[in-house]
Protein backbone atom coordinates (compact mmCIF):
# COMPACT_ATOMS: atom_id res chain seq x y z
CA UNK A 1 0.00 0.00 0.00
CA UNK A 2 1.30 3.95 -0.87
CA UNK A 3 1.56 6.19 1.35
CA UNK A 4 -0.98 8.76 1.98
CA UNK A 5 0.26 11.27 0.93
CA UNK A 6 1.22 10.19 -2.39
CA UNK A 7 -2.26 10.59 -2.94
CA UNK A 8 -2.16 14.43 -2.31
CA UNK A 9 -3.71 16.89 -4.90
CA UNK A 10 -4.46 17.16 -8.57
CA UNK A 11 -5.30 14.70 -10.98
CA UNK A 12 -2.56 12.41 -9.90
CA UNK A 13 -4.75 12.23 -6.14
CA UNK A 14 -8.10 11.65 -8.30
CA UNK A 15 -7.17 8.71 -9.80
CA UNK A 16 -5.27 7.19 -7.27
CA UNK A 17 -8.17 8.29 -4.57
CA UNK A 18 -10.18 5.33 -6.48
CA UNK A 19 -7.80 2.70 -5.64
CA UNK A 20 -6.71 3.58 -2.07
CA UNK A 21 -9.70 2.88 0.13
CA UNK A 22 -8.12 0.45 2.26
CA UNK A 23 -5.66 3.05 4.27
CA UNK A 24 -6.46 1.90 7.74
CA UNK A 25 -5.01 2.93 11.09
CA UNK A 26 -2.38 6.15 11.37
CA UNK A 27 -2.93 6.51 7.93
CA UNK A 28 -6.60 6.95 7.73
CA UNK A 29 -6.65 9.80 10.45
CA UNK A 30 -3.26 11.08 8.42
CA UNK A 31 -5.77 11.05 5.15
CA UNK A 32 -8.19 13.03 6.46
CA UNK A 33 -6.46 15.91 8.16
CA UNK A 34 -4.26 15.96 4.43
CA UNK A 35 -8.34 16.47 3.08
CA UNK A 36 -8.74 19.19 5.99
CA UNK A 37 -5.57 20.87 5.13
CA UNK A 38 -6.38 20.66 1.02
CA UNK A 39 -9.90 22.08 1.48
CA UNK A 40 -8.45 25.11 3.23
CA UNK A 41 -5.62 25.27 1.34
CA UNK A 42 -7.67 25.73 -1.75
CA UNK A 43 -10.17 27.91 -0.28
CA UNK A 44 -6.62 30.39 0.76
CA UNK A 45 -5.74 30.04 -2.80
CA UNK A 46 -8.80 31.04 -4.36
CA UNK A 47 -9.40 33.91 -2.02
CA UNK A 48 -6.39 34.91 -0.86
CA UNK A 49 -3.31 37.31 -2.40
CA UNK A 50 -0.50 34.57 -3.76
CA UNK A 51 1.86 35.36 -0.95
CA UNK A 52 -0.19 34.07 1.56
CA UNK A 53 -1.12 30.97 -0.07
CA UNK A 54 2.40 29.85 -1.01
CA UNK A 55 3.34 30.71 2.79
CA UNK A 56 0.28 28.06 3.71
CA UNK A 57 2.30 25.86 0.98
CA UNK A 58 5.31 25.86 2.87
CA UNK A 59 4.15 25.56 6.41
CA UNK A 60 1.79 22.77 5.05
CA UNK A 61 4.69 20.63 3.84
CA UNK A 62 6.59 21.11 6.56
CA UNK A 63 4.06 20.20 8.83
CA UNK A 64 3.55 16.80 7.48
CA UNK A 65 7.68 16.23 6.96
CA UNK A 66 7.25 16.13 11.17
CA UNK A 67 4.92 12.94 10.85
CA UNK A 68 5.67 11.39 7.35
CA UNK A 69 8.27 9.16 7.03
CA UNK A 70 8.44 8.65 3.40
CA UNK A 71 10.90 10.39 0.91
CA UNK A 72 9.61 11.58 -2.22
CA UNK A 73 12.22 11.82 -5.55
CA UNK A 74 10.89 12.81 -8.84
CA UNK A 75 12.35 12.58 -12.36
CA UNK A 76 10.49 14.99 -14.96
CA UNK A 77 10.72 14.25 -18.76
CA UNK A 78 11.87 17.62 -19.26
CA UNK A 79 14.93 19.45 -18.15
CA UNK A 80 14.97 22.94 -16.33
CA UNK A 81 14.65 24.79 -20.16
CA UNK A 82 11.87 22.85 -21.59
CA UNK A 83 13.82 21.89 -24.63
CA UNK A 84 15.55 19.30 -23.78
CA UNK A 85 14.45 15.76 -22.22
CA UNK A 86 16.30 14.55 -18.90
CA UNK A 87 18.18 11.73 -19.79
CA UNK A 88 17.41 10.25 -16.34
CA UNK A 89 13.70 10.29 -17.08
CA UNK A 90 14.77 8.34 -20.25
CA UNK A 91 16.82 5.62 -18.14
CA UNK A 92 13.99 5.33 -15.60
CA UNK A 93 11.20 4.69 -17.79
CA UNK A 94 13.55 2.30 -19.63
CA UNK A 95 14.55 0.13 -16.33
CA UNK A 96 10.91 0.70 -15.30
CA UNK A 97 9.64 -0.60 -18.67
CA UNK A 98 11.90 -3.49 -18.58
CA UNK A 99 11.58 -4.31 -14.84
CA UNK A 100 8.89 -3.06 -13.03
CA UNK A 101 6.43 -3.40 -15.78
CA UNK A 102 6.00 -6.67 -15.46
CA UNK A 103 3.60 -6.54 -11.87
CA UNK A 104 2.02 -3.18 -13.49
CA UNK A 105 -1.59 -3.80 -14.44
CA UNK A 106 -2.13 -1.46 -17.09
CA UNK A 107 0.76 -0.64 -19.38
CA UNK A 108 1.08 2.01 -22.33
CA UNK A 109 2.11 0.48 -25.84
CA UNK A 110 3.84 2.61 -28.54
CA UNK A 111 6.35 2.76 -30.69
CA UNK A 112 9.86 3.44 -29.69
CA UNK A 113 10.89 7.02 -31.15
CA UNK A 114 14.07 5.46 -32.11
CA UNK A 115 13.06 1.64 -32.62
CA UNK A 116 10.44 -0.39 -35.00
CA UNK A 117 9.36 -2.71 -32.29
CA UNK A 118 6.49 -2.08 -29.73
CA UNK A 119 7.80 -0.83 -26.39
CA UNK A 120 5.81 -1.55 -23.10
CA UNK A 121 5.92 0.98 -20.32
CA UNK A 122 3.37 1.60 -17.45
CA UNK A 123 0.71 3.68 -17.95
CA UNK A 124 -0.27 6.97 -16.36
CA UNK A 125 -0.95 6.20 -12.71
CA UNK A 126 -0.23 3.41 -13.01
CA UNK A 127 2.23 2.24 -9.50
CA UNK A 128 4.51 -0.54 -9.51
CA UNK A 129 6.88 -1.49 -6.44
CA UNK A 130 10.73 -2.80 -6.66
CA UNK A 131 13.34 -4.03 -4.29
CA UNK A 132 16.46 -3.45 -3.72
CA UNK A 133 18.40 -5.38 -1.04
CA UNK A 134 15.57 -5.55 1.61
CA UNK A 135 14.50 -2.14 1.17
CA UNK A 136 10.86 -1.60 -0.54
CA UNK A 137 10.16 1.44 -3.18
CA UNK A 138 7.47 2.69 -4.55
CA UNK A 139 7.09 4.22 -8.48
CA UNK A 140 4.56 5.99 -10.15
CA UNK A 141 3.52 7.59 -13.26
CA UNK A 142 1.78 11.16 -13.68
CA UNK A 143 1.09 13.00 -15.66
CA UNK A 144 0.28 16.77 -15.31
CA UNK A 145 -1.49 18.62 -18.02
CA UNK A 146 -0.59 22.70 -17.82
CA UNK A 147 -3.42 24.67 -16.82
CA UNK A 148 -2.33 27.75 -18.11
CA UNK A 149 -3.63 29.54 -21.58
CA UNK A 150 -0.42 29.78 -23.76
CA UNK A 151 -0.68 31.62 -26.94
CA UNK A 152 1.87 29.95 -28.17
CA UNK A 153 1.17 28.18 -31.90
CA UNK A 154 1.98 24.97 -30.44
CA UNK A 155 0.11 23.09 -27.63
CA UNK A 156 1.60 23.29 -24.16
CA UNK A 157 3.54 19.88 -23.86
CA UNK A 158 2.37 17.04 -20.90
CA UNK A 159 4.48 16.67 -18.61
CA UNK A 160 5.32 13.30 -17.64
CA UNK A 161 6.97 12.49 -14.20
CA UNK A 162 8.08 9.65 -12.26
CA UNK A 163 8.06 9.56 -8.84
CA UNK A 164 10.06 6.67 -6.55
CA UNK A 165 8.49 6.93 -2.83
CA UNK A 166 10.57 5.36 0.19
CA UNK A 167 10.75 4.91 3.87
CA UNK A 168 13.69 7.15 5.14
CA UNK A 169 15.29 4.61 6.67
CA UNK A 170 16.75 3.48 3.41
CA UNK A 171 17.54 7.16 2.28
CA UNK A 172 21.25 6.10 1.90
CA UNK A 173 20.38 2.99 -0.01
CA UNK A 174 17.91 4.43 -2.11
CA UNK A 175 19.40 7.52 -2.73
CA UNK A 176 22.98 6.13 -3.66
CA UNK A 177 23.24 2.94 -5.14
CA UNK A 178 19.74 2.18 -5.67
CA UNK A 179 18.79 4.96 -8.10
CA UNK A 180 22.72 4.72 -9.40
CA UNK A 181 21.38 1.26 -10.47
CA UNK A 182 18.31 2.18 -11.61
CA UNK A 183 19.98 4.75 -14.72
CA UNK A 184 22.87 2.37 -15.00
CA UNK A 185 20.22 -0.41 -15.80
CA UNK A 186 18.06 1.81 -17.97
CA UNK A 187 20.65 3.75 -20.06
CA UNK A 188 22.54 0.11 -20.60
CA UNK A 189 18.90 -0.95 -21.63
CA UNK A 190 18.18 2.09 -23.92
CA UNK A 191 21.42 1.31 -25.45
CA UNK A 192 20.16 -2.21 -26.35
CA UNK A 193 17.13 -1.28 -27.94
CA UNK A 194 18.13 1.72 -29.84
CA UNK A 195 18.38 1.27 -33.63
CA UNK A 196 21.32 2.01 -35.16
CA UNK A 197 22.59 5.00 -37.77
CA UNK A 198 24.59 4.62 -40.56
CA UNK A 199 25.63 8.88 -41.19
CA UNK A 200 26.83 9.80 -43.94
CA UNK A 201 28.96 13.10 -44.80
CA UNK A 202 26.82 15.22 -47.40
CA UNK A 203 26.99 18.45 -48.35
CA UNK A 204 24.33 20.85 -46.37
CA UNK A 205 22.47 23.03 -49.36
CA UNK A 206 20.62 24.99 -46.88
CA UNK A 207 23.90 26.62 -46.82
CA UNK A 208 24.77 26.75 -50.28
CA UNK A 209 26.94 30.20 -49.53
CA UNK A 210 28.70 28.83 -47.10
CA UNK A 211 29.21 24.97 -48.85
CA UNK A 212 30.13 22.75 -45.89
CA UNK A 213 29.71 19.14 -45.31
CA UNK A 214 27.44 17.70 -42.44
CA UNK A 215 26.43 13.97 -41.33
CA UNK A 216 23.41 12.98 -42.53
CA UNK A 217 21.70 9.79 -41.78
CA UNK A 218 19.02 6.82 -42.13
CA UNK A 219 18.75 3.39 -40.16
CA UNK A 220 21.00 1.21 -40.35
CA UNK A 221 20.12 -2.14 -41.34
CA UNK A 222 22.32 -4.19 -42.42
CA UNK A 223 21.75 -8.13 -41.86
CA UNK A 224 25.27 -8.89 -42.05
CA UNK A 225 26.69 -10.82 -38.83
CA UNK A 226 30.26 -12.74 -38.86
CA UNK A 227 28.40 -16.07 -38.87
CA UNK A 228 27.18 -15.40 -42.12
CA UNK A 229 30.63 -14.04 -43.06
CA UNK A 230 32.70 -16.72 -45.33
CA UNK A 231 36.07 -16.53 -44.05
CA UNK A 232 38.33 -18.97 -41.59
CA UNK A 233 36.23 -19.76 -38.89
CA UNK A 234 39.92 -19.49 -36.71
CA UNK A 235 40.44 -15.96 -38.69
CA UNK A 236 36.78 -15.02 -37.81
CA UNK A 237 37.17 -16.09 -33.72
CA UNK A 238 40.04 -14.02 -33.37
CA UNK A 239 38.73 -10.35 -35.22
CA UNK A 240 35.48 -11.46 -32.85
CA UNK A 241 37.47 -11.36 -30.04
CA UNK A 242 39.33 -8.85 -30.63
CA UNK A 243 36.26 -6.85 -31.21
CA UNK A 244 34.52 -7.86 -27.66
CA UNK A 245 37.59 -7.33 -25.60
CA UNK A 246 37.85 -3.88 -26.95
CA UNK A 247 34.54 -2.83 -26.06
CA UNK A 248 34.98 -4.30 -22.81
CA UNK A 249 38.64 -2.18 -22.05
CA UNK A 250 37.04 1.28 -20.72
CA UNK A 251 39.47 0.76 -17.78
CA UNK A 252 41.89 -1.03 -19.42
CA UNK A 253 42.41 2.24 -21.61
CA UNK A 254 42.04 4.62 -18.77
CA UNK A 255 44.55 2.90 -16.88
CA UNK A 256 47.31 3.23 -19.24
CA UNK A 257 46.07 6.48 -20.29
CA UNK A 258 45.56 5.31 -23.59
CA UNK A 259 42.29 6.84 -25.66
CA UNK A 260 39.51 4.50 -26.40
CA UNK A 261 39.96 3.74 -29.71
CA UNK A 262 41.72 0.84 -32.17
CA UNK A 263 42.25 0.82 -35.70
CA UNK A 264 41.44 -1.72 -38.22
CA UNK A 265 42.93 -2.08 -41.67
CA UNK A 266 40.68 -4.30 -43.99
CA UNK A 267 42.61 -5.23 -47.77
CA UNK A 268 41.68 -7.38 -50.23
CA UNK A 269 40.81 -7.81 -53.55
CA UNK A 270 36.97 -6.68 -54.81
CA UNK A 271 34.45 -8.47 -53.25
CA UNK A 272 35.98 -10.22 -50.64
CA UNK A 273 33.28 -8.71 -47.79
CA UNK A 274 35.65 -5.63 -46.85
CA UNK A 275 32.22 -3.37 -46.15
CA UNK A 276 30.19 -6.50 -44.89
CA UNK A 277 32.71 -6.88 -42.39
CA UNK A 278 32.40 -3.48 -41.53
CA UNK A 279 28.62 -4.12 -41.23
CA UNK A 280 29.32 -7.26 -39.33
CA UNK A 281 31.59 -5.35 -36.44
CA UNK A 282 28.83 -2.59 -35.90
CA UNK A 283 25.85 -5.46 -35.43
CA UNK A 284 28.41 -7.39 -33.18
CA UNK A 285 29.13 -3.81 -30.67
CA UNK A 286 25.76 -2.09 -31.33
CA UNK A 287 27.84 0.52 -32.89
CA UNK A 288 26.94 3.64 -34.91
CA UNK A 289 28.87 3.77 -37.96
CA UNK A 290 29.80 7.04 -39.82
CA UNK A 291 30.52 6.63 -43.42
CA UNK A 292 33.35 9.38 -44.34
CA UNK A 293 33.70 10.20 -47.42
CA UNK A 294 37.11 12.07 -47.52
CA UNK A 295 37.01 13.61 -51.17
CA UNK A 296 33.97 15.71 -49.87
CA UNK A 297 35.54 16.99 -47.12
CA UNK A 298 36.92 20.79 -47.83
CA UNK A 299 39.83 20.87 -45.19
CA UNK A 300 41.30 19.91 -42.28
CA UNK A 301 38.78 22.35 -40.43
CA UNK A 302 35.59 20.73 -41.87
CA UNK A 303 37.44 17.56 -40.86
CA UNK A 304 38.06 17.92 -37.18
CA UNK A 305 34.67 19.39 -36.72
CA UNK A 306 32.86 16.23 -38.90
CA UNK A 307 35.13 13.98 -36.13
CA UNK A 308 34.44 15.85 -33.24
CA UNK A 309 30.49 15.31 -33.89
CA UNK A 310 31.18 11.41 -33.93
CA UNK A 311 29.25 9.99 -31.13
CA UNK A 312 30.75 7.02 -28.84
CA UNK A 313 29.99 3.73 -29.53
CA UNK A 314 30.50 3.95 -33.34
CA UNK A 315 32.77 2.97 -36.29
CA UNK A 316 34.03 5.28 -38.61
CA UNK A 317 35.11 3.99 -41.48
CA UNK A 318 37.10 5.75 -44.44
CA UNK A 319 36.65 3.22 -47.58
CA UNK A 320 39.18 2.63 -50.19
CA UNK A 321 41.35 5.11 -48.47
CA UNK A 322 44.29 4.91 -51.50
CA UNK A 323 41.85 6.60 -53.52
CA UNK A 324 40.56 9.06 -51.31
CA UNK A 325 42.17 12.40 -52.63
CA UNK A 326 46.14 12.48 -52.87
CA UNK A 327 47.27 11.31 -49.10
CA UNK A 328 49.14 8.01 -50.78
CA UNK A 329 50.78 10.49 -53.63
CA UNK A 330 53.60 12.94 -52.47
CA UNK A 331 54.40 10.36 -50.12
CA UNK A 332 55.04 7.32 -51.88
CA UNK A 333 57.72 9.38 -54.32
CA UNK A 334 60.00 8.63 -51.11
CA UNK A 335 59.61 5.36 -51.30
CA UNK A 336 59.58 4.10 -54.90
CA UNK A 337 61.87 6.71 -56.15
CA UNK A 338 65.57 5.42 -56.25
CA UNK A 339 67.29 8.33 -53.95
CA UNK A 340 69.12 8.32 -51.04
CA UNK A 341 68.25 8.61 -47.47
CA UNK A 342 69.65 12.49 -47.38
CA UNK A 343 66.69 12.85 -50.27
CA UNK A 344 64.16 11.30 -49.26
CA UNK A 345 64.56 13.38 -45.85
CA UNK A 346 64.85 16.59 -47.89
CA UNK A 347 61.30 15.51 -49.28
CA UNK A 348 59.91 14.44 -46.48
CA UNK A 349 60.40 17.88 -44.89
CA UNK A 350 59.22 19.76 -48.53
CA UNK A 351 56.26 17.60 -48.10
CA UNK A 352 55.63 18.16 -44.50
CA UNK A 353 56.13 22.00 -45.26
CA UNK A 354 53.77 22.10 -47.91
CA UNK A 355 51.07 19.72 -45.85
CA UNK A 356 51.32 22.98 -42.82
CA UNK A 357 50.39 25.95 -45.67
CA UNK A 358 48.14 23.99 -46.83
CA UNK A 359 46.53 22.92 -43.20
CA UNK A 360 47.40 26.39 -42.11
CA UNK A 361 45.67 28.35 -44.85
CA UNK A 362 42.56 26.01 -44.92
CA UNK A 363 43.36 24.35 -47.52
CA UNK A 364 42.63 20.46 -48.63
CA UNK A 365 42.69 17.56 -46.19
CA UNK A 366 46.36 16.35 -45.84
CA UNK A 367 47.44 13.05 -44.51
CA UNK A 368 49.48 14.59 -41.53
CA UNK A 369 45.74 16.40 -40.64
CA UNK A 370 44.31 13.10 -40.97
CA UNK A 371 47.00 11.30 -38.99
CA UNK A 372 47.10 13.93 -36.11
CA UNK A 373 43.36 13.25 -35.70
CA UNK A 374 43.25 9.44 -35.53
CA UNK A 375 45.98 9.74 -33.01
CA UNK A 376 44.97 13.29 -31.06
CA UNK A 377 41.24 14.05 -31.31
CA UNK A 378 39.65 11.51 -29.47
CA UNK A 379 42.01 11.32 -26.48
CA UNK A 380 39.73 14.30 -25.15
CA UNK A 381 36.42 12.81 -25.83
CA UNK A 382 37.42 9.82 -24.39
CA UNK A 383 34.50 7.61 -26.33
CA UNK A 384 34.50 4.38 -27.52
CA UNK A 385 35.43 4.17 -31.31
CA UNK A 386 36.60 1.94 -33.99
CA UNK A 387 38.47 3.79 -36.99
CA UNK A 388 38.26 1.62 -39.96
CA UNK A 389 40.16 1.78 -43.46
CA UNK A 390 39.76 0.01 -46.32
CA UNK A 391 42.03 -0.57 -49.73
CA UNK A 392 41.82 -2.84 -52.21
CA UNK A 393 45.68 -1.73 -52.62
CA UNK A 394 47.43 -2.04 -49.30
CA UNK A 395 50.93 -1.59 -51.20
CA UNK A 396 49.81 1.41 -51.63
CA UNK A 397 49.23 3.24 -48.78
CA UNK A 398 51.94 5.32 -46.66
CA UNK A 399 53.29 3.57 -43.83
CA UNK A 400 52.51 5.81 -41.31
CA UNK A 401 49.43 5.67 -42.26
CA UNK A 402 49.34 1.96 -41.41
CA UNK A 403 51.75 1.62 -38.38
CA UNK A 404 50.29 -0.37 -35.43
CA UNK A 405 48.76 2.26 -32.82
CA UNK A 406 46.91 3.81 -35.42
CA UNK A 407 45.87 0.98 -37.34
CA UNK A 408 46.21 -1.54 -34.76
CA UNK A 409 44.66 -4.56 -36.81
CA UNK A 410 45.59 -5.79 -40.12
CA UNK A 411 42.92 -7.95 -41.81
CA UNK A 412 43.41 -9.59 -45.25
CA UNK A 413 40.41 -10.41 -46.87
CA UNK A 414 40.73 -12.59 -49.67
CA UNK A 415 39.92 -15.20 -52.43
CA UNK A 416 37.00 -18.09 -51.05
CA UNK A 417 38.17 -21.40 -49.48
CA UNK A 418 36.27 -24.45 -49.24
CA UNK A 419 35.45 -23.32 -45.28
CA UNK A 420 34.50 -20.09 -46.57
CA UNK A 421 32.17 -21.63 -49.38
CA UNK A 422 30.48 -23.63 -46.51
CA UNK A 423 29.71 -20.82 -44.52
CA UNK A 424 27.60 -19.53 -47.66
CA UNK A 425 26.56 -22.66 -48.70
CA UNK A 426 24.54 -22.92 -45.36
CA UNK A 427 23.28 -19.42 -45.70
CA UNK A 428 22.31 -19.42 -49.62
CA UNK A 429 20.88 -23.10 -49.56
CA UNK A 430 20.61 -24.37 -46.09
CA UNK A 431 22.65 -27.30 -47.05
CA UNK A 432 25.83 -28.72 -44.87
CA UNK A 433 26.55 -31.28 -46.49
CA UNK A 434 25.88 -32.70 -50.22
CA UNK A 435 27.95 -34.86 -52.92
CA UNK A 436 28.55 -32.12 -54.66
CA UNK A 437 30.64 -30.26 -52.83
CA UNK A 438 33.63 -32.23 -53.15
CA UNK A 439 33.63 -30.90 -56.87
CA UNK A 440 33.03 -27.16 -55.33
CA UNK A 441 36.31 -27.97 -52.64
CA UNK A 442 38.74 -29.71 -55.66
CA UNK A 443 37.85 -26.75 -58.06
CA UNK A 444 38.07 -23.87 -55.12
CA UNK A 445 41.27 -25.05 -54.22
CA UNK A 446 42.59 -24.39 -57.93
CA UNK A 447 40.85 -21.12 -58.25
CA UNK A 448 40.68 -17.50 -57.40
CA UNK A 449 36.80 -16.80 -57.04
CA UNK A 450 35.75 -13.94 -54.57
CA UNK A 451 33.06 -14.98 -52.35
CA UNK A 452 30.81 -11.97 -53.59
CA UNK A 453 31.06 -13.90 -57.19
CA UNK A 454 30.44 -17.51 -54.95
CA UNK A 455 27.52 -15.88 -53.59
CA UNK A 456 26.38 -14.82 -56.79
CA UNK A 457 26.31 -18.59 -58.57
CA UNK A 458 24.79 -19.82 -55.64
CA UNK A 459 22.00 -17.47 -55.46
CA UNK A 460 18.79 -19.18 -57.22
CA UNK A 461 17.75 -17.28 -60.56
CA UNK A 462 14.24 -18.58 -60.40
CA UNK A 463 11.61 -20.19 -58.02
CA UNK A 464 12.34 -23.89 -59.80
CA UNK A 465 15.69 -23.60 -58.99
CA UNK A 466 16.93 -25.92 -56.64
CA UNK A 467 20.25 -26.20 -54.48
CA UNK A 468 21.54 -28.72 -57.01
CA UNK A 469 21.05 -26.29 -59.93
CA UNK A 470 22.37 -23.35 -57.69
CA UNK A 471 25.76 -25.85 -56.67
CA UNK A 472 25.99 -26.70 -60.46
CA UNK A 473 26.24 -23.11 -61.30
CA UNK A 474 28.67 -22.24 -59.05
CA UNK A 475 30.81 -25.45 -60.23
CA UNK A 476 30.29 -24.08 -63.89
CA UNK A 477 31.38 -20.77 -62.07
CA UNK A 478 34.46 -22.42 -61.16
CA UNK A 479 35.59 -24.58 -63.89
CA UNK A 480 35.09 -21.54 -66.59
CA UNK A 481 37.29 -19.17 -63.95
CA UNK A 482 40.07 -21.92 -63.81
CA UNK A 483 39.82 -21.57 -67.91
CA UNK A 484 40.30 -18.42 -67.90
CA UNK A 485 43.30 -18.27 -65.51
CA UNK A 486 45.11 -20.78 -67.47
CA UNK A 487 44.42 -19.13 -70.30
CA UNK A 488 45.36 -15.76 -68.47
CA UNK A 489 49.00 -17.60 -67.74
CA UNK A 490 49.11 -18.99 -71.26
CA UNK A 491 48.46 -15.51 -72.55
CA UNK A 492 51.33 -13.82 -69.60
CA UNK A 493 53.86 -16.56 -70.59
CA UNK A 494 53.57 -15.97 -74.38
CA UNK A 495 53.91 -12.25 -73.96
CA UNK A 496 57.04 -12.65 -71.54
CA UNK A 497 58.15 -14.99 -74.15
CA UNK A 498 58.08 -12.19 -76.79
CA UNK A 499 59.29 -9.88 -74.88
CA UNK A 500 62.61 -11.87 -74.04
CA UNK A 501 63.07 -12.45 -77.52
CA UNK A 502 62.27 -9.44 -78.79
CA UNK A 503 65.03 -8.33 -76.27
CA UNK A 504 67.74 -10.89 -77.40
CA UNK A 505 66.76 -9.89 -81.45
CA UNK A 506 67.85 -6.19 -79.89
CA UNK A 507 70.58 -7.04 -78.05
CA UNK A 508 71.80 -9.25 -81.11
CA UNK A 509 71.01 -6.39 -83.58
CA UNK A 510 73.23 -3.76 -81.25
CA UNK A 511 75.88 -6.26 -81.24
CA UNK A 512 75.42 -6.99 -84.91
CA UNK A 513 75.81 -2.44 -85.37
CA UNK A 514 79.02 -2.66 -83.68
CA UNK A 515 80.83 -5.47 -85.31
CA UNK A 516 79.55 -3.66 -88.60
CA UNK A 517 80.59 -0.68 -87.48
CA UNK A 518 83.93 -1.83 -86.45
N1 LIG B 1 33.37 -12.91 -46.92
C1 LIG B 1 32.09 -12.80 -47.30
N2 LIG B 1 31.13 -13.43 -46.63
C2 LIG B 1 29.85 -13.34 -47.01
N3 LIG B 1 29.44 -12.64 -48.07
C3 LIG B 1 30.36 -11.98 -48.77
C4 LIG B 1 31.73 -12.02 -48.42
N4 LIG B 1 32.41 -11.28 -49.29
C5 LIG B 1 31.52 -10.79 -50.15
N5 LIG B 1 30.29 -11.20 -49.86
C6 LIG B 1 29.08 -10.87 -50.60
O1 LIG B 1 29.47 -10.07 -51.71
C7 LIG B 1 28.91 -8.78 -51.68
C8 LIG B 1 30.01 -7.75 -51.89
O2 LIG B 1 30.89 -7.77 -50.79
P1 LIG B 1 31.53 -6.46 -50.15
O3 LIG B 1 30.83 -5.25 -50.62
O4 LIG B 1 31.61 -6.66 -48.69
O5 LIG B 1 32.97 -6.52 -50.76
P2 LIG B 1 34.17 -5.51 -50.60
O6 LIG B 1 35.35 -6.31 -50.19
O7 LIG B 1 33.78 -4.40 -49.73
O8 LIG B 1 34.39 -5.00 -52.08
P3 LIG B 1 35.01 -3.61 -52.57
O9 LIG B 1 36.49 -3.70 -52.41
O10 LIG B 1 34.64 -3.56 -54.02
O11 LIG B 1 34.41 -2.53 -51.80
C9 LIG B 1 28.25 -8.63 -50.34
O12 LIG B 1 27.00 -8.05 -50.48
C10 LIG B 1 28.11 -10.03 -49.82
O13 LIG B 1 26.84 -10.53 -50.09
MG1 LIG C 1 33.46 -2.34 -50.05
Amino acid sequence: MLPATMIGGGIMAKKQRQGSSALTGMWANMGSTIATFMFVWAIIRQYCPSVLSRSFEKYTHRLMGYFYPYIRVSFHEFRGDRLRSSEAYAAVEAYLSANSSKNAKRLKAEMGKDTSSLTLSMDEYERVTDEFEGAKVWWVSTKIVSQSRSMSYYPEPEKRIYTITFHKKHRELITKSYLEHVLSKGKEIRVRNRQRKLYTNTYDHKLSSHKQTMWSHIVFEHPATFESMAMEPEKKREIVEDLLTFSKSKDFYAKIGKAWKRGYLLYGPPGTGKSTMIAAMANLLNYDVYDLELTAVKDNTELRKLLIETTSKSIIIIEDIDCSLDLTGQRKKIKTEKSSDDENEKLRKEIAKKEAKEEGSGGKVTLSGLLNFIDGLWSASGGERLIVFTTNYVEKLDPALIRRGRMDKHIELSYCSFEGFKVLAKNYLDLEMHPMFDAVQRLIGETKITPADVAESLMPKSLLDDAETCLSNLIQALEEAKEKAAKKKDEDVKEIDTTMEDAVQTKVDEETEKTTVN
